[in-house]
């Protein structure tokens, strides 16, 4: 297996305006500089607002914190008459790194198709952004046992036409939409079930190498309690952290599962 450092990345969806946002990321270096945690084996970033962005540079760059950051949705558009939208190349210019595709709050009240989030990826790599794709089932789809061939099919379109170049660098987080907000998590066997198979379609799509070397996220109702049973699992490589990430103490034991 390869040597895949966990991601811990908080979605702060949209809450903390960007004065807030200077004293949750202050806190939360100092949380885990106290805890002595360990950047080089377990990576952490913050999903924030657009508003939130320069707020955040200038503190990661200005006192060179070991946090990555970026944005929660971008225009599948370069520029132009686009009221409203977000360009890569803006999240670029602003040191993003991450930019999440596809969560199902965007799927759902934006009605987000898989033709669109296929764009979106591919905006983001054209703007040197690595897109952490979101994927995950409703409760009837999970009733049904339909959950893996309704993941992998989002996978499939989401990825249509992504070289294998680009696809490597990419992190998916498997969200069960019933597991959103509801404090109801999926088992560790649950997640599993989920991130092996998508492990099993980047192979089949693209190569077992490849396959082998992508990060694959867990979202829904992460906590400090439950995150250490959740990555012990083989294909879990971190977690996609919302309500819980905005409480700076409660991420970065989050962020430190390993104890
Ligand atoms: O992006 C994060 C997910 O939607 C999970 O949110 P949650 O941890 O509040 O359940």
């Amino acid at each position: 297996m390869a040597n895949r450092t966990p991601l811990m990345a908080g979605n702060w969806k949209m809450n903390q305006d960007h004065l807030q946002a200077t004293h949750l990321v202050q806190k939360l270096d100092w949380t885990l500089r106290d805890a002595k945690h360990d950047h080089s084996a377990v990576e952490v970033a913050v999903l924030v607002p657009f508003t939130d962005i320069r707020s955040v540079q200038t503190l990661v760059e200005g006192d060179k914190l070991d946090l990555r950051y970026g944005a929660q949705d971008l225009s599948q558009h370069d520029s132009g008459a686009y009221t409203g939208e977000i360009s890569g190349a803006f999240l670029a210019k602003l040191g993003c790194t991450y930019v999440a595709v596809g969560h199902s709050e965007r799927r759902e009240y934006h009605h987000e198709s898989d033709e669109l989030l296929n764009a979106k990826v591919k905006a983001a790599y054209k703007h040197g952004l690595t897109p952490i794709l979101c994927c995950g089932e409703p409760l009837e789809v999970r009733k049904a046992g339909k959950q893996v061939e309704h993941v992998l099919a989002q996978i499939e379109a989401d990825l249509q036409g992504l070289p294998e170049e680009q696809a490597k660098s990419i992190v998916i987080a498997y969200e069960p939409i019933w597991a959103i907000g509801t404090g109801e998590v999926a088992t560790p066997e649950d997640a599993q079930e989920v991130c092996e198979a998508i492990r099993g379609k980047l192979s089949e799509l693209y190569s077992a190498e490849l396959a082998d070397g992508v990060r694959i996220l867990y979202g829904g109702s992460v906590k400090s309690g439950n995150v250490a049973e959740i990555m012990a699992k083989p294909d879990v490589d971190g977690a996609l952290v919302g309500g819980a990430s905005l409480d700076a103490e409660e991420f970065a034991k989050i962020a430190r599962f390993q104890g």
